[in-house]
């Protein structure tokens, strides 16, 4: 007991100097990096030598001094139609929270109801631009028309002049945790809440070789979520190019792949490898459930009642 209050007294003491130094020095004081001891309860990189983000293996006050001097500025996409208004909210005022503190952010909200958008108050250098779009009776639509949405978003109306990376994320999430500048990279996925420890011949792939986004069995890295992915302009250009122009070839096809575009998301991360994954803390099933390797929840989906929210089953 005597023994854990000198250690806690003594990492008070660690905690204030560093503050101290931190703030009244030019110097950046932080705990000695290791090369021999990390987390042993998940893998925080891929065979291709991508990292895999979870909590332990980044220092929050490292990244950001790293990053704070690069003047970034991180455009931000989610979309809310027909009743999905109901969580912009929650969404924007979390975000503002927790999500980028400290750097300039640009939201972009996609919505059929501009009217509808709550007035949320924002920090410093943070903004958002209400774009309207035609409602859609068919959520799978809904869902799958984001990705030519976001290319022509990206193709017509961000300059890689203004933003350095973009993140287009489900308006049916909370931020409860840090999201920040240790999630940038060049191509960023998202390890899916659901399957993050499941043997890949279970992963919901589209598994009809008709469909552009077929994987075979026996093939495929991780399962990506939907819900989020990111990296710079011109990789996310490529990424939502790539997946609406597979879409219209499979809905030309008369084939609609299993989950949509998070399964032509998938085939797309297959072919083209993310440069950092981020765990499933970014993308959380919900701040109600926990799980052994998940030490944070950053950003979770807000339960919803599927037949109430969606405008079809
Ligand atoms: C964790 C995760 O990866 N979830 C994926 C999953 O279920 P989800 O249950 O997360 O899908 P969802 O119902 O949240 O729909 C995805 C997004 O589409 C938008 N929306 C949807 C319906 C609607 O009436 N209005 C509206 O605005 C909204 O931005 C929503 O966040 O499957 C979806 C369809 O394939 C997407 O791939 C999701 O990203
Ligand atoms: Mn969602």
């Amino acid at each position: 007991m005597e023994k854990k209050n000198v250690y806690q007294l003594h990492e008070q003491v660690k905690c204030l100097l560093f503050f101290l130094l931190n703030h009244f020095d030019h110097r950046l004081l932080y705990d000695q990096p290791s090369a021999s001891v990390g987390r042993t309860d998940v893998a925080s990189v891929t065979p291709w030598s991508a990292p895999i983000i979870w909590e332990g293996t980044f220092d929050p006050t490292l990244i950001d001094s790293i990053y704070k001097q690069q003047n970034l500025t991180i455009a931000t996409t989610a979309f809310a139609l027909g009743k999905y208004t109901r969580f912009v909210k929650d969404f924007l005022e979390s975000a503002e929270e927790h999500y980028f503190v400290g750097f300039r952010v640009h939201y972009y909200l996609f919505t059929d109801q501009p009217e509808s958008v709550p007035e949320v108050k924002m920090g410093e250098n943070r903004s958002l631009t209400v774009l309207k779009v035609q409602s859609l009776n068919r959520w799978q639509d809904i869902s799958m028309k984001r990705m030519e949405k976001l290319e022509k978003l990206i193709e017509n109306e961000l300059s890689s002049e203004v933003y350095d990376y973009i993140f287009c994320l489900d308006i049916d999430g909370k931020f409860y945790g840090r999201w920040g500048a240790e999630s940038l990279g060049r191509l960023v996925g998202v390890i899916h809440p659901w399957f993050y420890n499941v043997p890949r011949n279970q992963f919901t792939y589209e598994r009809r070789p008709e469909s552009l986004a077929y994987i075979p069995a026996g093939e495929g890295d991780y399962y990506y979520a939907g819900a989020a992915f990111g990296g710079t302009l011109e990789d996310v250009l490529h990424l939502t190019k790539t997946c609406s122009k597979q879409l219209k070839i499979d809905a030309a096809n008369s084939i609609e792949a299993l989950w949509q575009e998070e399964s032509h998301l998938n085939k797309y991360f297959l072919l083209n490898k993310p440069s950092k994954l981020l765990s499933p803390e970014y993308m959380w099933r919900s701040i109600s459930e926990g799980a052994a390797q998940i030490k944070i929840v950053r950003f979770t989906s807000v339960p919803k009642n599927y037949a109430e929210v969606r405008p079809n089953t």
